[in-house]
């Protein structure tokens, strides 16, 4: 599988990056509004009874921030947060020994909560509504079932499909937020003020250049800032115009609106192998080797968000407007221009290497 560099997902050389970049409280958290709107009135309500907050849900595509919105809570509430994830919770014991170390008012960040174990599950419904933990000790038919009673806490879920949990985990959940992309103007705001945490010279036309082909996803905004950065760097005088971000991104084969080569590669295969579609996403995945999990989670929400992509009950269709972007005739599904750049064949191409 290829590394890409717009996969939204979080990757190792984003930790240290997140880490500074992260928005501490909601003034820096940018975009979002009716998502910031609705949990500023829920946070502040329960400061004023001095509860905590309801438990949360929080979903949609990687890298939109749902993990720095609890973060943004924690902070606003002054409370601890833990993050861990469903998968990294095996057993029942893993779950009772985070929750027990948990002080009243704390936060509990679960994220990739739809990944949860079904033991596991079962044991956090009454973790949720009664903070209390039933653990069975024992064995065979001297085992007993003991009740401990928990402080009372909050859960933040997070998963990237709202659509895999239970019912039941889904009940217990007293907020329900979905993160939508981020549009161009809300991204050039992240940029800028990442620009200037890291101490980048940029543009405003540099930063709406970046934006463009961010994916309404701010981890890949930051991600490539820092690779036109180091552009900037090695071919120009190290700040980030307009042009030197359209010339960093074309050597990186990410199109004027965000594309990289396996999105182009997955329409381009519905288009002339499969006519258009529809085509079942396990042999589209066959077909450009990727996971059929990944596609559905990773790549599709953008391109469907494009309004390129139809999903069907009968599989995937691409659309005229994808049809357009990539040059090709819906009739004879034949090629009128150049599929990177989207001009016309014989025009020069936009990667200057210098
Ligand atoms: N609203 C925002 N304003 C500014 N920066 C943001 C915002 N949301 C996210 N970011 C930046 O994007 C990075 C990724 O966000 P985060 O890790 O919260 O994503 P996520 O949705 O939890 O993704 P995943 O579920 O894949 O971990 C953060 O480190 C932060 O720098």
């Amino acid at each position: 599988m290829e590394e890409r560099i717009i996969a939204p997902g979080a990757r190792e050389e984003d930790t240290e990056l997140e880490f500074t970049l992260r928005p501490r409280f909601f003034c820096e958290y940018i975009g979002q509004k009716k998502v910031k709107e609705k949990l500023k009135i829920f946070v502040t309500a329960a400061q004023n009874r001095g509860e905590p907050l309801d438990h949360v849900l929080l979903y949609g595509p990687p890298g939109l921030g749902k993990t720095t919105l609890a973060t943004v809570i924690a902070n606003e509430m002054s409370v601890n947060i833990r993050i861990t994830s469903g998968p990294a919770i095996e057993r029942p014991g893993d779950l009772a020994a985070i929750v027990t170390n948990l002080n009243q008012g704390d936060i509990l960040f679960i994220d990739e909560i739809h990944r949860l174990n079904r033991s596991v599950e079962e044991i956090l419904y009454p973790v949720m509504e009664d903070f209390a933990l039933d653990i069975i000790i024992g064995k065979g038919p001297s085992a007993r079932s003991v009740r401990l009673d928990l402080p009372r806490f909050t859960l933040i879920g997070a998963t990237t499909r709202a659509g895999l949990l239970t019912s039941p985990l889904r009940d217990r959940f007293g907020v329900i937020n979905r993160l939508e992309y981020y549009d161009e103007t809300e991204l050039t705001e992240i940029i800028l003020r990442s620009a200037k945490i890291l101490k980048i010279s940029i543009d405003e036309l540099g930063a709406k250049e970046i934006a463009k082909r961010s994916r309404g996803t701010p981890r890949v905004a930051n991600r490539l800032l820092k690779r036109v950065r180091d552009f900037a760097e090695v071919k120009g005088n190290g700040s980030i115009t307009r042009e030197v971000a359209m010339r960093g991104l074309d050597l990186l084969e990410i199109d004027p609106i965000g594309l990289d080569s396996i999105d182009r590669k997955m329409l381009i295969t519905i288009i002339e192998k499969y006519n258009g579609g529809p085509v079942g996403v396990d042999t589209i995945a066959a077909a450009i080797s990727e996971e059929a999990v990944t596609i559905e989670d990773v790549y599709e929400p953008y391109l469907m968000q494009l309004g390129f992509l139809n999903r069907t009950p009968r599989g995937r269709i691409a659309t005229e407007l994808a049809y357009n972007h990539l040059g090709l005739s819906k009739t004879k599904g034949e090629k009128q221009m150049d599929l990177f750049s989207g001009r016309k064949m014989g025009q020069s191409s936009m990667i200057h290497t210098d």
